[in-house]
Formats: structure tokens, sequence, C-alpha cells
């Protein structure tokens, strides 16, 4: 699905990305982990080329489905690459404009199939049976957990490919991180996720390969199975044996 080759990336003089390979397969759930401050987040922000928007350089190729990004307009790129944040976003306005402006934006102008598509992401993020008779209703009143679940019901109505997702259940509690959990891994058949944690319990739950990150390198790209069973490297060893 994607391809990195030799990609580095930084700020001003500062290289945060040293030069990393890996393919992230369609279909599957990716975990990116390691360290605080390893460059999980802004590995995560190349693959929609956020980072340039914060002033970062990157240098490399990043192949979606055979595609450089860098010759995709960058609307188009953002609306095959979702991303999620770790502080929900919620806009004041209610639930139900939240999702309707998202598939306005990509042209969908017909009443019902906008009311159908608003169902459809919610229940997909797991969110409908309890806001289902409060669609008017202002986003801002939902809790943390309920917003999170909304931005991900908005990043599906853009109808993408690929949902990048950083640190999603970091400020939530295990009801509503369970709910994200299932919703990933419902959904992986029809999308791709990659997901950035830093809960290796997490990565074991839910995610088909690993990706262990330090200092701004890849030391390891591997199935969940074996990542945990035998990581090959010394940091990951002594990051799972603090499981
Ligand atoms: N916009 C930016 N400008 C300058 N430096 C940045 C910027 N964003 C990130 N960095 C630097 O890049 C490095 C990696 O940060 P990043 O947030 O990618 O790490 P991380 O592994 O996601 O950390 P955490 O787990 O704490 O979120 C840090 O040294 C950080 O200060």
């Amino acid at each position: 699905m994607l391809n990195i080759e030799n990609l580095k990336c930084g700020f001003g003089k500062h290289e945060i990305l040293h030069g990393i390979n890996l393919t992230i397969p369609k279909g599957q759930i990716t975990a990116i982990v390691g360290q605080s401050g390893c460059g999980k987040t802004t590995f995560l922000k190349t693959l929609n080329r956020m980072v340039e928007e914060e002033g970062g350089y990157l240098s490399g190729t990043i192949t979606l489905e055979g595609t450089d990004i860098k010759s995709l307009p960058k609307e188009k790129l953002r609306r095959r690459i979702g991303m999620v944040f770790q502080q929900p976003i919620a806009f004041p306005h209610s639930i139900e404009k939240n999702l309707s402006y998202v598939l306005k934006y990509h042209g969908v102008r017909n009443k019902k199939e906008i009311a159908e598509k608003i169902t459809e992401s919610l229940q997909k993020a797991k969110l409908y049976d309890e806001v289902k008779d409060q669609l008017k209703k202002s986003a801002l009143k939902l809790s943390g957990g309920q917003k999170q679940r909304l931005a991900i019901a908005r990043s599906l109505c853009a109808g993408p490919e690929i949902l990048l997702l950083d640190e999603p259940c970091s400020a939530l509690d295990m009801k509503n991180t369970i709910a994200i959990e299932e919703t990933l891994l419902e959904l992986k058949d029809q999308y791709t996720f990659v997901i950035v944690t830093h809960n290796l319990a997490q990565a074991k739950r839910i995610a088909d390969q690993v990706i262990f990150m330090d200092q701004g390198k890849v030391l390891e790209v591997t199935e969940k199975e074996q990542f945990f069973a035998n990581p090959a490297s010394e940091p990951a060893k002594e990051q799972i044996q603090y499981m």
C-alpha cells in the first residue's frame, strides 16, 4: 500500500528521521512503537506530507499504490490518507454537521445519501447508538471519547484508503479505547490503519505488523507475534520486558 525508501526528515539543521525503508501492507493494522521522542509522530506526518506545513523537510520516496505522493495534490493525498490526532477535534456545530460538511466538501449533495453516510460512518466508529437521537445537538457536548470516535467517523466520511492515527486513545478510558480498537479490527479489511501508540499492550492486542523506532531509525518491522515473542533489537527487548 505504502512503500517508503530512504526517508529522511527534519526541521532546520536537525535531522529527525535518518533514512527509513519499509512497506505498509494493505488491509492491516500497523502499529508504530518506540520511546518518547524517537520520531513516531514525525514519521506519521511524513505520510500525508503534514510535516511540510510544520516547516519540516523530507527527502526519499513514499509511494502510495505505486504513485509518488509528491506528485499528488495535497488535498487529494489527504482524502486518500486521513489522519486522527491525539486530542480529539470536534467543531462547534451539531454532530450531524461535523460529518455532513466533509461529505459536501467531497461533492455529496443528495440529502438521503448524506444521511445514510452519516449513519454508516457513526456505526463504523461505534458511536451511532449513543448519539442517534441527538444528531442536531452540539458536538462540543460529547465526552472526550465520543469526540474521538466522532473524529474517526469524520475521517471515514472522506472515504480514505489509509487512516493514520496518532495516539488516538492516550487520553481515553478503557471503554472508549476498546470501542476504537474494535472499530479498527472490524474495518481493517476495508481500510489500512497506521497507529502510533506508546502502549505496547495495545499494539499486542490489535496490530498485524509492528514498526519499532529508536532515535529516528527503524530497528524492526515485523509481524506482531514475532515482535513480542522474539524482538531482534536490545531496545525493543528492554521495552517489552517492562510491559
Ligand atoms: N514541528 C517541529 N519543529 C521542530 N522539531 C520538531 C517538530 N516536531 C517534532 N520535532 C522534534 O522531532 C523529534 C521527534 O518528535 P516526535 O513527536 O516525532 O516523537 P514521538 O516519538 O512521536 O514522541 P512522543 O511519543 O513523545 O509523542 C523531537 O525531538 C521533537 O522535538
